[in-house]
């Protein structure tokens, strides 16, 4: 099952002119507010301006081209990234581009999505692409195979002294002695981060002879054992290790993970390779290994800061080997992520599912596909619960609550959460909310959310009944919305037909589609409220949709609810406020 993330489709009114390579884009209008989680399909879509600012292959470009303006600057600086990002909608980077906060800042809300054409995303600031609800996508599988080829040519090279022999044969010696290496068969390899890479690194390491063992606090011993992989503590894989392959990501766990301390803990004579990242090696401390014989060999792909300094010390060692960060440089590879990254950008701009989603929660896009219609009745109720509120003190805790007779496991919830906290926090403020950043930002407001799961004797066919926003210790502009002796403003709403409805406006039974905006009434329950209403908004020709009269008990107090096409001016309002039995009224915008 494909587990996908999505991000806000795309509004850019004016896109003017198309920037397939160069330093020339195209400024497009975005307001906040104008991007939504699901696309509608009256949306105006201008072409997005994408930002290729490493090398991609063209299979990746020409895909990107068929739906964007494709600006190709490669080698920006940081200040050239900066002052440019403002102009994009998409960013591609490999792992040369450092996609800072600095960086989402400067793009004023119109940078949706960055693509990494690769796995680490180390380079890109996280939590800063969260807070600013940028989706970060990156291609996961096409190099794989690359850097395992790559971890393997550099470990027999380095058992061999390939290049070390090639060197000074080209520098006109023929030194036989000197370059007599170790054999790999039946040596044991510590595969350190058994993923993708360090898997298939095991997997062949086992066809050269070597006996294979495999440190991951959460690597699947199941999967360990298909492979005849031994899985073992980081203690003991340095213990027992002739080879050492370091196949983990760059954390904060992992950050310097081998120093001075580990190094004590390995076999003297170790060799070491490394087409991770630099930063998982305490290079100072490697320095020290080697000098003192403790690694014998280390072979580095990847370093701290890239490209390294001319003079550093690891890369001028004779016992060290190098290579300018060239695990996922293969034809192959760079081909299969640039289109793995192409179609995740795409697909993200157009409000579609992203599979690949690093900072965003991974719903399955069946899930999505039947959560839609539940997705914009959240939405809405948010938005109608929070324009019922008075006052200055604002929303702090909120109860949703579920009715759906499906078991819990079968309902995700956190799509619909995202589109609650969206509906009431968007119509009060300037923030922009999508999956990706919705609880950040309700944490940063303070807004509690608690949900709640009840069963109902409906159909499992479909996945929800009923949904509830409760808004708890807030004074309402409408009074009515607060069902008697509670304090809590209450809405309820369902889907009929795919299109929500409001059901319940504190404890008045209404029912109205959720399309156009809402006028609520309360009224004292007699004849003719109807027409009196109807023939003030006909005389202002404003088209009501649906009409629905929820009431108590008869002749006591009821609410009208009221869809209408347009918005009523004040003085509409005022009219209608001053028809006789009628004691409350606001409208809604949805
Ligand atoms: N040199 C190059 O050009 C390339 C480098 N890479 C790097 O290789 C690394 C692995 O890539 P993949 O295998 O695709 O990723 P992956 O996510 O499939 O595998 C990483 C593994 O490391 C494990 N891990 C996490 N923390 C660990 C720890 N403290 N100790 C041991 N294991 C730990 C994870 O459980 C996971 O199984 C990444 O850092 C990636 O950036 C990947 C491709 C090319
Ligand atoms: O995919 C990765 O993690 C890599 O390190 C590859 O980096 P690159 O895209 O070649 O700059």
């Amino acid at each position: 099952m494909a587990a996908t993330a999505m991000v806000g489709s795309l509004h850019s009114a004016a896109a003017m002119q198309c920037s397939s390579s160069g330093d020339m884009l195209v400024q497009q209008q975005h307001g906040v507010g104008q991007r939504c989680l699901v696309p509608t399909s009256n949306e105006v879509m201008g072409k997005p301006t994408v930002l290729v600012s490493e090398k991609l292959g063209d299979a990746g470009i020409e895909l990107l081209r068929k739906v964007a303006n494709v600006d190709c600057s490669y080698n920006l600086t940081q200040e050239e990234l900066i002052s440019k990002i403002s102009l994009c909608d998409a960013l591609i980077v490999r792992s040369g581009t450092k996609v800072t906060r600095e960086v989402f800042e400067a793009s004023n809300g119109r940078l949706k999505v960055v693509g990494r054409a690769g796995v680490g995303i180390d380079n890109v600031d996280l939590q800063a692409a969260t807070e600013v609800g940028c989706l970060v996508v990156n291609a996961p599988t096409a190099n794989t195979v690359a850097a395992a080829e790559h971890g393997i040519a550099l470990l027999t090279a380095l058992a061999r002294n390939v290049a070390q022999a090639s060197a000074s044969m080209k520098a006109g010696k023929w030194q036989r002695s000197k370059y007599v290496g170790v054999s790999v068969v039946d040596k044991t390899l510590a595969v350190m981060g058994f993923g993708k890479v360090g898997s298939e690194v095991g997997r062949r390491a086992k066809g050269l002879g070597m006996h294979v063992i495999a440190h991951d606090p959460y690597a699947s011993a199941e999967r360990a054992r298909a492979l005849g992989v031994e899985l073992v503590s980081f203690d003991e894989a340095l213990a027992r290790a002739d080879f050492i392959s370091l196949h983990m990501p760059l954390t904060p766990t992992t950050d310097k993970i081998f120093n001075d301390e580990s190094f004590k803990k390995c076999k003297k004579g170790v060799r070491i390779v490394n087409v991770a990242r630099g930063g998982v090696i305490d290079e100072d401390a490697l320095v020290r290994a080697l000098d003192s014989g403790i690694v014998a060999q280390a072979a580095l792909d990847v370093f701290t800061v890239e490209p390294p300094k001319e003079d550093n010390k690891l890369v001028q060692h004779e016992n060290v080997v190098v290579t300018p960060h060239l695990g996922a440089s293969t034809k192959e590879a760079q081909e299969g992520v640039a289109v793995e990254i192409a179609e995740a950008v795409v697909g993200a701009l157009a409000g579609e599912l992203a599979a690949t989603a690093v900072n965003a929660p991974m719903v399955p896009a069946e899930t999505i596909a039947e959560l839609a219609p539940y997705v914009t009745l959240a939405d809405k109720l948010g938005r109608l619960a929070v324009q019922l509120v008075s006052g200055v003190a604002g929303v702090k805790d909120v109860k949703v609550t579920y009715w759906s007779s499906r078991a819990d496991d079968d309902l995700d919830t956190r799509l619909l959460r995202a589109m609650i906290t969206k509906g009431l926090i968007e119509p009060v403020s300037s923030a922009f909310i999508n999956l990706v950043n919705a609880d950040y930002v309700a944490k940063q407001r303070g807004l509690r959310i608690s949900e709640e799961r009840q069963p109902s004797d409906g159909t499992i066919e479909y996945p929800l009944d009923r949904i509830q926003v409760k808004l708890y210790h807030v004074a309402s502009k409408f009074a009515s919305a607060i069902p008697d002796h509670t304090s809590e403003i209450t809405l309820e709403g369902k889907v009929k037909d795919s299109v929500p409805h409001l059901t319940k406006v504190g404890s008045f039974s209404v029912d109205v589609s959720l399309e156009g905006s809402i006028i609520l009434c309360r009224q004292v329950d007699q004849p003719g409220m109807i027409g009196k209403v109807g023939s003030v908004l006909g005389e202002e020709d404003i088209n009501i949709s649906f009409m629905s009269v929820g009431r108590t008990s008869p002749r006591q107090h009821a609410v009208m609810a009221i869809g209408v096409d347009n918005e009523p001016s004040k003085t509409v309002l005022q009219k209608l406020g001053g028809i006789p039995a009628i004691e409350e009224i606001v409208f809604l915008k949805l």
